[in-house]
Order: C-alpha cells, then structure tokens, then sequence
C-alpha cells in the first residue's frame, strides 16, 4: 500500500498523520491555514522538506480562506497569515524557505486580482511541490555515486519519503538504487525519543523491500566496532554556509563515532535546506520540545511524573566532521563555505 506523505486535492493539502505510523494510517484533511500550522507544530507532517511543501500549500490555502475583497486589506492579512505559518517550528529552514517564495509571488504581483493572486499562489505551491520530488531523485543519484553495490549505510531519524514530497533525502539512495538495479543495506537508529527511525524509516524501507536492520541508538558504535557500517547517510534541517549542519538529535553523537570508526558522514542537503545567510551553526535556533517526548512511550509514564527533563529536538554536526554534503547541484567537499556559495551562483 503506498503511503502518499502529501497530497494537494481540490484546495485541501492532505497529510498522512505521521504521529499514527507505522500502527495506524489515518490521512488528516488541512482545509485551513491554521490546520497546517497545527499539523506542522504537531508534527502529523514531519521533515524538512515536507514541511516546507506543507507550508507553501498552507499559503495557498489561506490565499482561499481569506474572504476579504479589497486588495490592499487582502494583500495586509495574507502578509500576516504567512509569518503566523511561520512560527510553527524553528529548526528547518525549508518552513521560512516557502513562506518567502509564496511571500515573494505576494509582493511581486503588480495587479489588483484577488482571485488572480490566488491562482498565482496555488500554481507557486505546485511548483514547489514538484520541485522537491525532483530534488530528492537527484540527490538520491548524487549519493548513489558515493557508494557501492552491497555496501551497508547508517542512518538516523527519516530523511526519507516520509520527511519529503517522495523519495526522501537520505533514503533517496536506497531507492534510486533499486531503479537501477544495486544494492544497497541499511541500519535505521530508532531515534530517541520521537522514535521517526523505528517508526517511520525502518516502516518505509521494510515496505519497500530494502535491507534494513533496526537498532537502538546506543548500538551505532558498536555496529561501527564491528566493520558492519560503510557510510553513514543523514538528512538535514538547516545548513549553515560553513557547513555546519542541524539535524536530528542524536546526528553529531553519530557523526563523532563515525569519525572515530574512520566512516564517511554524507549530508542529504537539498539547496533550500542551505541557509547561507548564517555563518555557522551557533546561529541556528534549536527547537525544544514538550518533556513528555521523554518520558511518555506509548501513552504510558516510562519515570516519574515529576522528573525534570531536557528535548532540544535537533544538535548541530559541526563541518569538520562531515565528508560531503550532497546536494542536487552536486557534491560539496571541505572548504565547505567557498563549495556552497558555488552552487548558489
Ligand atoms: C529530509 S530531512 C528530515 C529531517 O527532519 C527530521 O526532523 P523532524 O522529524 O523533527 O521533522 C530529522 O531531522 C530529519 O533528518
């Protein structure tokens, strides 16, 4: 059964509610802006990517939504609809990445057509979502370059078609590689403590008939001890333009480890994950989320209620450990700020 992360059908975006998976498929209808907000603050939808295709549709839908017909009060509270949308999650660039692409079809319109401005914004959001189905099968192309037949790859949380339009980032590879005939091995953390390995990557890979054995965080070390890892593979939330790359909790423990295995650490980096507008990764904010993440597993206290805890949901892999991020324009190797500001040019 093929699981649709998201779909645009007829002014709804519809999501597959990605805190129900891999128990339950249950699709979640967003007919207005603020059901996207909330999905997106949720996190029913999940991903850099996703969420940033997911927001360009909430854009779209508040375009609709809105019933007021003077344009400059149109135009006023569309505006403010978009920095609403983004304030739902801090950490992934790709939320503010979109608003700022719908929000420049906004104040590039030069007419006075409400109805035209909603077209316009539906078609932007489209075209979003289409690009980023292209982004990952490139991306997936690029680090299938990287790699070989029967090598064994490591990954953390879901960069896969689960956190995109389809394909994924990181689990591009593994999919991209079944295209063409290779084959490839995976190990999925099981991601304390959302779970999105156990329960959305080792989910989508086993579904689609990929080689993929689940592990605990605290094992990659010694599947790395035991000559069992050839790469690791990781998505990405925000890029820093010296490389500096956040991502889910638990990536830069992987990243040191992999160092010390002498392991290749491979960023999945599409170019609207890349914020080169901050210089490193201590500009990158980091979302912290709701304790009973931590405590609640399956509805049920796993502490004391009372226990105080610490969720920053994201940690900054710092460049220096990263062996290349791989983007759809091409493979960037250290000195990381001069291999990105190129393929911006
Ligand atoms: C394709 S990148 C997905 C990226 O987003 C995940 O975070 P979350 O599940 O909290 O949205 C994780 O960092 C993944 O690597």
């Amino acid at each position: 059964m093929e699981i649709k992360t998201l779909t645009w059908k007829e002014k709804e975006l519809v999501l597959v509610d990605q805190t129900k998976l891999p128990v339950d498929v249950e699709y979640v209808a967003c007919k207005t802006l603020e059901d996207v907000f909330v999905a997106i603050r949720d996190m029913i939808v999940r991903g850099a990517p996703a969420i940033g295709v997911s927001a360009a549709y909430g854009v779209a839908i508040a375009a609709y939504e809105i019933t007021t017909t003077e344009f400059d009060l149109y135009k006023t509270e569309l505006l403010s609809q978009c920095d609403y949308l983004n304030t739902a999650r801090p950490t992934a660039v790709n939320l503010s990445w979109a608003v700022e692409e719908m929000k420049a079809v906004i104040n590039g319109y030069e007419g006075q057509s409400v109805a035209e401005l909603k077209a316009l914004l539906e078609k932007r959001a489209i075209e979003i979502h289409e690009e980023d189905i292209m982004i990952n099968k490139t991306i997936g192309k690029n680090l299938l370059s990287l790699v070989k037949e029967d090598n064994t790859i490591l990954t953390h949380c879901n960069a896969g078609a689960l956190a995109t339009s389809e394909y994924g980032t990181a689990l591009s590879v593994f999919y991209v590689a079944q295209e063409e005939g290779v084959t490839l091995h995976a190990y999925a953390d099981e991601t304390r403590p959302r779970q999105q390995g156990a329960k959305l990557t080792a989910f989508e890979l086993y579904n689609a008939g990929v080689d993929v054995t689940l592990i605990t965080d605290n094992m990659a070390a010694e599947v790395m001890k035991e000559g069992k890892i050839d790469a690791v593979i990781v998505g990405c939330d925000r890029i820093a333009s010296n490389g500096d790359t956040a991502n889910k909790i638990g990536t830069m423990s992987v990243a040191i480890l992999a160092k010390h295995f002498n392991i290749p650490v491979y960023i999945a980096a599409p170019t609207p994950t890349i914020d080169m507008a901050i210089e490193s990764g201590k500009d990158i904010p980091i979302e912290e989320r709701d304790g009973e993440e931590i405590t609640i597993i399956n509805g049920e206290y796993v502490t004391a209620k009372g226990v105080k805890t610490y969720n920053p949901s994201f940690d900054v892999t710092p460049a220096e450990l990263i062996t290349a991020i791989v983007t759809e324009k091409g493979i960037v190797r250290a000195p990381f700020k001069e291999g990105l500001q190129a393929i911006f040019k």
